[in-house]
């Protein structure tokens, strides 16, 4: 780490250039120009060699021996250097190196204690227009290529393969030394904004699920302010127009909290319904047991007074905005008698969604019937369709409580769900859920929009055959062509998630380095030590802060650069050696500090923290 003093406030604007690079014409020198021969090269001033010495830099480069430790026998260095600014004291990162002082120091700068510190007149710097250079990967310690590697690891033949084992190799003068594996190596490039974000569309869609989870849809007037562990009701359903009954029952559906794990759930209420026997609920615990990505989990069930009359209540999984199939297909007046197909009726569905929503529903059903149960509830209106052509099956378990006294064969209703699963396809087929009610124009209609295919499976299921249908025959009828088509979606949709998940796969790092930075700037209730951010390993902080979020162009206009500001995170999270220039704000003093030594800094103010 150097250290800098500017002795006087000077507003040059001279930007740190590598020999070769084109200067920015933009920026106009102030100081009266120099002999070039004169003037130290920076390069030797920052990375304490320059590579194009012998290559036609014609600024004056000192040999490394002959910097003196003191800074005023430093070989070019400014003569305008103040006393003051010489003696200016050096910051060291406390726990950096163990040859460094563990506190800001006035003397650190021995014969005895290495690395030499730089000094330099400041006059040749301007804070804001020089870190490009230093900050760009071309500076000194170890540089980073694009996708974050020291660029050394990959000169190590044990470079290749090597991450995925407890550690990766790098080079130093002595061989190659194991390090330990870094798992911070970000795999994406680490400059680019966009890529440490999922896609728009999908934060769209996660933000309004997150939204409708904490909005109430309807005024909760009225409602039971606990129940049975959970709380904050709010209706899910319009209360308005008419009122459908399962079976003969009216129910309600709320959105409730778990004081538990504060979790939102569905409450499906059934309205006066009187339990007569506990065995009634038998087949709760039996459905509770059923996971299947096509069917909305059941957690509980009980019976309550709360509402003020006798209610059943089932607690299912809460899909924020899902449609019911009613909704998103059925809700349109029905047209497949009347019009001709066109894109004039989008809510008919198309023949590939609807071979995926059989597809889905004939899995459910499998899993169902292989568990000894019956779906018994195959209604439009009480499956929802969720994301991207996902269907759930929902209000499952209810009718084997409501249904309880007529007890019927498990063979029979796995029959009927087979029937209604026909219904359904006919249903969704026509636009209706009475096209059912003649088979022959259900028929009709069907064939001219949709394939034949899709007329034997509707048919099939539909029938009342003399052998028993099974899920197998279903599934045969899909075909497998369309059954790997179907996982083949999925896994490009998994794939894409993971996509997303990978770019947001630094945030979490980034969110806790925040907040350890939010911890330590600016405690003014440390009084204590009233200069407790204006000193040693904080005051780096306080100056890295403003590097990495108060910077200004050179128009004096706030500089908001996200891609600056993830970039500089991520690598002070690393700890790479690259060097930056930290700028006190009265522009006074500067200091060149490796981001490995600020995040030494970091930790240690941290740990103090921690410790209280
Ligand atoms: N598990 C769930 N997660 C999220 N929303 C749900 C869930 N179950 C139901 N809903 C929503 O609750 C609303 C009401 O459901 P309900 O089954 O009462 O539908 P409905 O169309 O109003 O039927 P009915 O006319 O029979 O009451 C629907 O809009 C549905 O999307």
């Amino acid at each position: 780490m150097a250290y800098f003093s500017r002795p006087q406030a000077s507003n040059s604007a001279i930007r740190i250039v590598a020999p070769g690079e084109q200067e920015d014409k933009s920026i106009k020198p102030q100081t009266p120009k120099k002999d070039s021969t004169q003037r130290q090269c920076r390069n030797v001033l920052i990375y304490g060699s320059c590579k194009f010495q012998d290559k036609g830099c014609h600024y004056y480069h000192p040999s490394i021996e002959s910097y003196s430790t003191t800074p005023t026998a430093a070989p070019g260095l400014s003569t305008g250097l103040s006393a003051e600014a010489v003696n200016a004291p050096v910051f060291v990162p406390k726990g950096a190196s163990s040859s460094l002082s563990p506190t800001l120091s006035a003397t650190s700068t021995t014969a005895a204690s290495p690395p030499p510190i730089d000094y330099q007149s400041n006059d040749q710097y301007n804070p804001y227009l020089s870190t490009d250079a230093i900050d760009s990967g071309n500076a000194g310690g170890m540089p980073m290529d694009a996708m974050g590697y020291p660029r050394d690891f990959h000169q190590s033949p044990f470079a290749e393969g090597d991450l995925s084992m407890n550690g990766f190799y790098a080079s130093n003068q002595a061989g190659f030394v194991r390090q330990p594996l870094n798992y911070h190596i970000y795999t994406r490039p680490i400059d680019s904004a966009n890529s440490h974000f999922i896609s728009d569309s999908l934060r769209e869609e996660l933000q309004k699920r997150a939204e409708a989870t904490q909005t109430s849809i309807g005024p909760s007037m009225g409602l039971p302010e606990e129940l049975q562990g959970y709380h904050s009701l709010a209706p899910l359903e319009e209360t308005t127009g008419e009122r459908r009954k399962v079976f003969s029952w009216h129910s309600t559906v709320y959105r409730a909290i778990n004081a538990v794990d504060g979790v939102a759930y569905v409450l499906r209420r059934i309205e006066n319904y009187r339990l007569a026997q506990s065995s009634a609920f038998s087949s709760i615990e039996a459905w509770s047991r059923i996971r299947h990505p096509n069917i909305v989990r059941l957690r509980e069930a009980f019976t309550t007074r709360a509402f003020n009359d006798n209610s059943l209540v089932v607690v299912y999984d809460y899909h924020p905005n899902a449609l019911t199939l009613q909704d998103a297909h059925l809700k349109a007046k029905p047209i497949a008698y009347h019009r001709s197909r066109s894109a004039s009726v989008p809510d008919l569905v198309s023949e590939a969604a609807l071979w995926s929503y059989i597809a889905q529903i004939a899995s459910a059903i499998k899993t169902v019937h292989e568990a000894g149960l019956a779906v018994r509830i195959l209604d439009p209106s009480k499956i929802l369709l969720y994301g991207k052509n996902r269907v759930h099956l929902g209000s499952c378990g209810i009718v084997d409580v409501l249904m309880h006294d007529t007890r019927q064969d498990i063979a029979a209703l796995q029959q009927e769900d087979f029937i209604m699963f026909g219904r359904l396809i006919f249903a969704l087929c026509c636009g209706t859920t009475t096209a059912i009610s003649s088979l022959a124009k259900a028929v009709e209609a069907l064939s001219r929009y949709y394939s034949n295919d899709i007329k034997s499976i509707a048919l099939y299921l539909v029938s009342k055959p003399g052998n028993p249908k099974n899920i197998a025959q279903v599934l045969d009828l899909v075909g497998r062509p369309r059954l790997v088509r179907e996982m083949d979606e999925l896994h490009t949709a998994v794939d894409r998630v993971e996509g997303d998940l990978m770019s947001e796969l630094e945030n979490g790092r980034l969110f806790r380095l925040m907040c350890k930075l939010g911890f330590i700037n600016e405690r003014p209730e440390f009084a204590r030590e009233p200069r407790w951010s204006e000193t040693g390993d904080r005051y780096i902080i306080k100056l890295f802060r403003d590097y990495v979020f108060h910077q200004v162009d050179e128009n004096g206009n706030p500089v908001l650069n996200m891609s600056h500001v993830l970039s500089c995170l991520n690598k002070l999270d690393i700890g790479v050696e690259e060097r930056i220039m930290l700028v006190s704000r009265d522009e006074q003093s500067c200091l060149v500090v490796s981001y490995k030594e600020v995040k030494a800094c970091v930790d240690s103010t941290f740990n103090d923290l921690a410790r209280g």
